[in-house]
């Protein structure tokens, strides 16, 4: 059953579709039934229905320039990614208090090739084996968040500032979690005040620029 709000959101922009709707609700029961992730496609799979599917979402409503000239596939799939992106950052920032919790939202293919087992997790040990594997994790987040740029680009000029705040923003935990050598067990990677203050202008400038006419067809 889907609410009244939804409903009338649905009315009000036409363009929405119900189908990231239902995924969501599909992420949160993966979230009860599970707390381990064989691959990292099993962990792809959790974050595009609990938060791309938000991007999804909101690309209707936000709007696409007028003056992209990009497929509204590249904006999809920027709006995708920047919801893995967040998913895969929060998760990196979150792994002590996941694991105090008895849950480890990594690949364990991904772990077990790195030498990594469950106990050494639970124990909280930042191994060079730990960094090692924290840092091909981190790359992979960057990645989503570099092709979220390429959608954000695109966006209505009223949208492109918020989301370029929110990626900026977010993006910066990544840093935090190197700048804390890769304890993300016992430290929760933090971005300090001024550096999101500092984050907001810089979105600004970025959300004056047009869409890049490179992506014109
Ligand atoms: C880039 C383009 C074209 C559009 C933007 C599309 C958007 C807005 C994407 C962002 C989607 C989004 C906000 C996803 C949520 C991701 C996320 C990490 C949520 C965190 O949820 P919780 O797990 O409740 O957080 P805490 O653990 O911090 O409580």
């Amino acid at each position: 059953m889907l609410d009244a709000a939804l409903a009338d959101a649905v009315a009000a922009f036409p363009a929405v579709d119900v189908r990231p709707f239902r995924d969501m609700i599909e992420g949160m029961r993966m979230d009860l039934a599970r707390s381990r992730y064989a691959t990292f496609d099993v962990l792809y799979l959790y974050c595009y229905r609990v938060a791309g599917t938000v991007g999804l979402m909101t690309v209707p409503v936000m709007g696409v320039s007028p003056d992209s000239g990009a497929d509204l596939g590249t904006v999809y799939a920027g709006a995708l990614a920047l919801g893995v992106a967040n998913q895969l950052t929060n998760i990196l920032r979150d792994v002590g208090e996941d694991a105090r919790r008895g849950r480890i939202y990594l690949p364990q293919d991904e772990l077990a090739m790195a030498g990594i087992s469950e106990a050494d997790i639970f124990a909280g040990r930042v191994t060079d084996q730990w960094r090692s594997f924290m840092k091909g994790q981190i790359a992979r987040a960057r990645a989503y968040f570099r092709q979220a740029e390429q959608g954000a680009a695109q966006l209505n000029q009223e949208s492109r500032w918020p989301v370029w705040a929110s990626l900026l923003l977010y993006r910066q935990i990544l840093d935090e979690i190197e700048a804390n050598d890769y304890d993300n067990f016992s430290k929760r990677a933090y971005v300090p005040k001024a550096k999101k203050l500092a984050a907001l202008p810089k979105a600004y400038l970025r959300s004056l620029k047009k869409p890049p006419s490179s992506q014109r067809q």
